[in-house]
């Protein structure tokens, strides 16, 4: 992107007030609307928060561009897609459910073109809830952009490096990073170099932005430390070309055409921001003494809803760590929650299910709905040797919602849907003896 030697570089902080510029003097001094912008660049503002939010909810950035955003042509509703948003039509559905990995594509695919929802709550239009969408590509996006007006998206890569070009700079991802690009930020999405094929998933936020959780008596460090999180320097492209932007917005895609890129941005500042977080630097904080915590005490990223400490979506996960727990069940306990819960598996191996979720796979267990340990982890570990062992080779994740999921027609129809799903349960027999307490 440009010449600039700009590309990959970061800056690092979580929500940081930003500033950067990819031509020196392209950023004004001391004010955000001057009379003339340094090298003739338009300023535009951009809001992700009401003018009037909260100072520590406020969020805004300045862009200082080669053309202001409105330079481009009327939208034109675009063919349907596979991917939907809430509320879907239809009825929300208890079966607790498991999906094989999603294909990889024969035909060429784009990032845009290979996204498929799997479930959505709430109601976008209102801002509440997410969607829930799966990813698989083979191509770059070409001489095409992409915003989404619905929400905010979370990328979780699970196969292939991902660079991700924006509006605001570059954020190249790999399996085992995340990236968020907040509502509204135009970006264009390629394989790394070398990269043939990727997948991963992706969680469409309609609500409150991705946060930091609350700490409470953890103190002042851990889980995600705000240093780790990195957005992009400016980088700008200043091309000519017949440009496809294309916009999600109320649920539909739409595209207006551009005589230039939109990536034309030299300079910015602000906290309305991509950014980039390796789930490596994660500080997990578990017990060391009994019982298994709940998993919560692993939550990276929180949406939060208007009521206190029920989250539109918290973003969790179930990172290498050790097991040192004394005369413990160790792994995930039967439950059965308030909150709903979509999982997928980056890595490895989840120490709840023997067999069955593979990296790429996902599941989905609603609320109230019972699930836990499969009954060949039940029996392994009810009689383990309990010494400190090193959990590692896995990498799983959570997106967990106050609101009931509803997974998509094409979810329940796919081929990769695993239909005997509840059967790993079957072999739970009673061990009940009233005599043996
Ligand atoms: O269902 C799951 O596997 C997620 C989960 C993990 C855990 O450690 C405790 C509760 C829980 O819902
Ligand atoms: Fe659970």
């Amino acid at each position: 992107m440009s010449a600039s030697s700009n590309e990959h570089s970061y800056q690092s902080g979580f929500r940081n007030h930003f500033a950067s510029e990819a031509l020196p003097g392209a950023l004004p001094v001391g004010q955000n609307s001057p009379q003339r912008c340094p090298y003739g660049l338009y300023a535009e503002q951009l809001t992700g928060s009401a003018f009037t939010a909260p100072r520590h909810q406020n969020l805004r950035s300045w862009l200082y561009r080669i053309r202001p955003s409105v330079a481009q042509s009327a939208y034109r509703r675009l063919a349907e897609r596979r991917v939907a948003t809430a509320p879907l039509s239809g009825q929300a559905d208890p079966n607790q459910m498991r999906w094989d990995p999603v294909p990889l594509p024969d035909a060429p695919t784009d990032f845009i073109d290979g996204l498929e929802t799997i479930a959505a709550n709430g109601d976008a239009a209102a801002q509440v809830g997410c969607g829930v969408h799966l990813y698989a590509c083979n191509r770059d996006m070409a001489e095409r952009f992409f915003y989404n007006a619905d929400g905010e998206l979370l990328i979780v890569p699970q196969l292939g490096a991902l660079v991700l070009r924006t509006e605001l700079g570059v954020l190249a991802i790999s399996p085992g990073e995340i990236a968020v690009i907040p509502r509204g930020i135009k970006f264009q999405v390629q394989l790394a170099d070398g990269c043939d094929a990727a997948r991963g998933y992706v969680a469409e936020n309609y609500a409150s932005p991705l946060e930091l959780p609350g700490l409470g008596p953890i103190g002042a460090n851990g889980l995600a430390n705000p240093r780790d999180f990195l957005s992009p320097v400016a980088a700008y492209e200043d091309m000519a070309g017949d440009i496809e932007l294309v916009a999600k917005f109320g649920g539909g895609f739409w595209a207006t055409r551009l005589d230039h890129s939109p990536l034309d941005v030299v300079a910015w500042h602000g906290n309305y921001a991509p950014y980039k977080y390796d789930l490596a630097r994660f500080n997990s904080i578990n017990s060391v003494s009994f019982d298994h915590p709940d998993p919560s005490i692993f939550t990276v990223l929180t949406s939060i809803s208007d009521t206190p400490g029920m989250a539109n979506l918290d973003f969790v996960i179930f990172p290498p760590r050790w097991m040192v727990a004394e005369r413990t069940f160790r792994p995930p306990y039967f439950h059965r929650n308030l909150m709903s819960e979509f999982m997928g598996l980056i890595e490895g191996v989840y120490d709840a299910k023997a067999e069955g979720f593979s990296p790429g796979g996902a599941s989905l267990h609603n609320c109230m709905s019972p699930h836990g340990p499969d009954a060949a982890t039940f029996e392994a570990a009810s009689t383990a040797q309990l010494s400190p062992q090193y959990q590692g080779e896995t990498l799983a994740f959570m997106f967990e919602s106050r609101y009931v999921f509803q997974p998509t027609e094409t979810a329940l129809a796919a081929d990769f849907r695993q239909r005997d799903y509840v059967d790993v349960w079957k072999g739970l027999a009673s061990h009940f003896d009233p005599t043996a307490p």
